[in-house]
């Protein structure tokens, strides 16, 4: 997958690691701080259209099924420090993701478990995806929260806010639900990565910029929290 789409209105910038192709020179600056968050779950659970959102500041017009990862990036400005966010969206197909996810995990800042309020399915699949981060070894004090997507389809919700909360209190993790398309249903999606950014910030004080894994990238230019404590 190769293309090639110029983006932004503050800083933001699109990559897709797809196992083919060549890397261009348009990576982050040295030096800055960046965050890496992936996010991941289900396919169709709307993690493109999440991190498009936060990053292009927009629903995208329309999606397909991610193939490897897509990385989007933002740059803001937190208590007066300049630091990148780069989410990198997941492939939810194991056949799309299957050769990608060491990459995922590597050096992973965060994690954003994504579920679909109106598929019951993709919520018992919750377990599996913790599960695989567990197998790649993610350190137990890396952030972790939970995204119920899809909020905005209120007469076709299948996952009850008592059941998500359950689950997420179980795994000490704070829940968010939120719509990619109508952000002005319950929490903001900006105000989700924006808390999570805080979060990082705080616990990360001397973490320093890396690129995304090189090999093969190629360019695509382009809370409220609730009730559970983050650690
Ligand atoms: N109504 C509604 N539809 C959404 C929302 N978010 C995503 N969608 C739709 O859900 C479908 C899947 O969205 P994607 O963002 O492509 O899903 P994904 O999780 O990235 O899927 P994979 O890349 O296959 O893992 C698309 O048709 C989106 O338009 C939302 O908040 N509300
Ligand atoms: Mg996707």
């Amino acid at each position: 997958m190769a293309a090639s789409v110029a983006a932004d209105v503050e800083s933001s910038l699109e990559l897709s690691l797809t196992g083919s192709g060549a890397l261009p020179g348009a990576l982050p600056p040295a030096r800055s701080r960046i965050f890496k968050i992936i996010v991941i779950g289900d396919s169709n659970v709307g993690k493109t259209c999440l991190t498009y959102r936060f990053c292009a500041g927009r629903f995208p017009q329309r999606t397909e099924a991610t193939i490897g990862v897509d990385f989007r990036e933002r740059a803001v400005t937190i208590d007066g420090e300049r630091i990148k966010i780069q989410l990198w969206d997941t492939a939810g197909q194991e056949r799309f993701r299957k050769s990608m996810v060491q990459h995922y995990y590597r050096n992973v800042h965060a994690v954003v478990f994504v579920y679909d309020m109106t598929n019951i399915a993709s919520f018992h699949s919750l377990p599996s995806w913790i599960e695989e981060c567990k197998q790649h070894l993610l350190a137990n004090d890396i952030p972790r929260i939970l995204v119920g997507n899809k909020c905005d389809l209120r007469s076709a919700i299948q996952v009850p806010t008592d059941l998500a909360q359950k689950f997420a209190d179980t795994h000490s993790m704070p829940l968010f639900e939120t719509s990619a398309k109508n952000p002005n249903d319950n929490d903001h999606v900006e105000a989700i990565f924006m808390t999570l950014a805080h979060k990082l910030k705080s616990h990360k004080p001397l973490m320093l910029s890396q690129p995304p894994d090189h090999g093969e990238i190629l360019i695509k230019p382009e809370p409220k929290p609730s009730t559970s404590c983050w650690c």
